[in-house]
């Protein structure tokens, strides 16, 4: 089935996944693609919208999107930056503001009989990010609203389904956003609010057994959330041909390969553990940096997989649990390549040598997308509420290098912590938590003897999406609590802290 879909034009907003977050929300498919990397078949989308950018229509840096395609064509609303520059370049004037207005505005002025602003109430609350204003509108522009302090808040041109406004019709604050979004893309754009768990599920089964038609596929499996649904998605559409993997590298939680392996029985999948412990852990010996490590378990993970393919008589595709955060290619605000934080090495890109072709189904959908297909494929919630959990496990808690007595005594403390969550129904409420073994020995006293042992930081985090997250603020008594058992469980730990660090400017894992 074709759906008809919407285009996002990105010029660099902060705001921009917030665009297509808020689409979606109305049961709506749609793309972000950077401004000037348009995607063939523009005629394929029902509706177009311009988003923010941090660049100003004036300056020379000025972004300019080719709309010859789009322009009178296809229903269009441009947002801030957009409809800045649909005003500087169509006629118009755009100038710097006095006041730099950024924050919460009210509507003053609705024009009446507007579809785009029906069902709006005529002081709706708005939010405003800019510096630069729209002095003057084209000549073939209609004012549609106004707030106290911003004349020109929204506008339509005459003769086309092109909108513009101001203010940013995404974020939460403004009141009405999605109202008016719904306004423009159901009722102006007349796109139906199809795009639902089901039709996906449905739509993805059919294209895959179309893709793959007979052939045999490999997934690595790792008791997440993206790669549960990915497997259980390709199951079903192409059953005993799936070959899942779990590896236990010996950096997992405590017991967590046996719990995971029993919870994926009755699933029907075709599950294989393999124990590769011996040899993470002989690739990470005498290892304290940071990268090194990530490099050397981003290589065992390969070896271990290309030795288990190797198994698959005629396997021809990899599946991967890629999201769509992983593979939008938006626009850098400051022109460049972003730096290299950390290497994340799941088993994602596997080198040319292993002649697999990949396969990604979840590839469009958000995390929380996910979560909800993976509902409609009735997965069980107690694989879809996992916290996330990072590849390289337990190795990138442990500071300094790793030995199986430090993954032991980390595995020993993280139980305490995890189970303590559950316990104190916490664990649902926050995005991820885990405790970290830090390379420093402290002085503690314990039943009159003096003790010189491990110091473990505890963290816990709030987040949407992991780019940016804020340490959660724990119950004392809980944290009085769980220290007082890790302190007297765990062999080896005198001393507990929690970890009160935001990210940025922290990480979530301490390496
Ligand atoms: N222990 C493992 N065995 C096999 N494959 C693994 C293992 N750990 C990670 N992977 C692979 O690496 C991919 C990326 O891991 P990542 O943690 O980003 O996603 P996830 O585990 O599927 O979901 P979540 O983000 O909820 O943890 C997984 O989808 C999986 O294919
Ligand atoms: O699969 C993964 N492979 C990795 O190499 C990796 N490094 C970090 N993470 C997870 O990513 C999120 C953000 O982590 P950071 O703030 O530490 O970068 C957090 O959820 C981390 O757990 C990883 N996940
Ligand atoms: N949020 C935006 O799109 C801002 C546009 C432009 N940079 C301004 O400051 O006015
Ligand atoms: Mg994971």
């Amino acid at each position: 089935m074709q759906h008809n879909k919407v285009l996002i034009l990105d010029f660099g907003s902060q705001y921009t996944q917030l665009i297509a977050r808020r689409v979606r929300e109305l049961n709506i498919y749609c793309e972000i693609h950077p401004y000037n990397k348009m995607p063939s078949g523009i005629q394929d989308y029902t509706a177009v919208i311009l988003s923010g950018s941090p660049f100003s229509v004036r300056s020379d840096e000025a972004l300019h999107p080719d709309l010859s395609a789009i322009r009178a064509r296809i229903p269009l609303l441009a947002v801030c930056y957009g409809a800045q520059y649909l005003a500087h370049f169509s006629g118009g004037e755009v100038a710097p503001s006095n006041t730099r207005e950024y924050g919460r505005a009210n509507l003053s002025y609705i024009k009446e009989g507007e579809l785009f602003f029906e069902n709006i109430p005529n002081n709706s609350q708005v939010w405003m990010s800019h510096s630069d204003t729209i002095k003057t509108l084209p000549t073939n522009a209609i004012l549609l609203a106004s707030t106290h302090d911003v004349k020109n808040a929204a506008y339509k041109i005459e003769g086309e389904q092109t909108y513009a406004i101001q203010f940013h019709p995404e974020v939460y604050h403004t009141t009405d956003g999605k109202k008016l979004l719904e306004n423009f893309l159901v009722k102006i754009a007349k796109l139906d609010q199809d795009w639902t768990p089901d039709s996906f599920v449905e739509e993805t089964v059919d294209e895959l057994q179309n893709k793959l038609g007979n052939d045999k596929v490999v997934l690595g499996l790792s008791g997440g959330v993206d790669s549960s649904v990915a497997a259980v998605l390709l199951h079903k559409a192409i059953g005993k041909n799936l070959y899942c993997i779990f590896v236990n590298n010996g950096l997992l939680r405590k017991n967590e390969f046996e719990s995971v392996l029993e919870q994926y029985e009755g699933m029907g999948l075709n599950v294989k553990g393999v124990d590769a412990s011996a040899r993470f852990l002989n690739a990470l010996a005498g290892i304290d940096d940071p990268e090194e490590k990530r490099k050397a378990i981003g290589r065992s993970f390969i070896e271990v997989f290309d030795d288990e393919a190797h198994l698959i008589e005629d396997v021809k595709w990899l599946a991967q649990g890629t999201i769509y955060p992983d593979v939008i290619e938006s626009v850098s605000a400051t022109g460049g390549p972003s730096a290299t934080i950390k290497s994340h090495h799941n088993v994602g890109g596997l080198p040319d040598f292993m002649k697999l072709k990949i396969v990604e189904p979840l590839k469009a959908l958000f995390k929380d997308e996910v979560r909800r297909v993976g509902i409609s494929l009735g997965i069980d919630s107690s694989i879809l509420g996992r916290h996330p959990f990072p590849g390289p496990g337990l190795a990138i808690r442990i500071l300094g290098d790793i030995t199986s007595e430090k993954v032991r005594i980390l595995q020993e403390v993280d139980s305490v912590f995890i189970n303590g969550l559950k316990e104190w129904d916490l664990y649902d409420k926050i995005w991820q938590a885990g405790a970290m073994l830090l390379p420093v020995n402290s002085v503690g006293v314990m039943g009159d003897e003096r003790t010189y042992e491990k110091c473990v930081a505890l963290r816990a985090v709030e987040s949407t999406d992991g780019m940016t997250a804020d340490w959660v603020n724990l119950p004392y008594e809980f944290l009085q609590k769980v220290s007082n058992d890790i302190i007297n469980k765990v062999k080896g730990v005198n001393r507990v802290v929690y970890d009160i660090s935001s990210k940025p400017p922290a990480t979530i894992e301490w390496e």
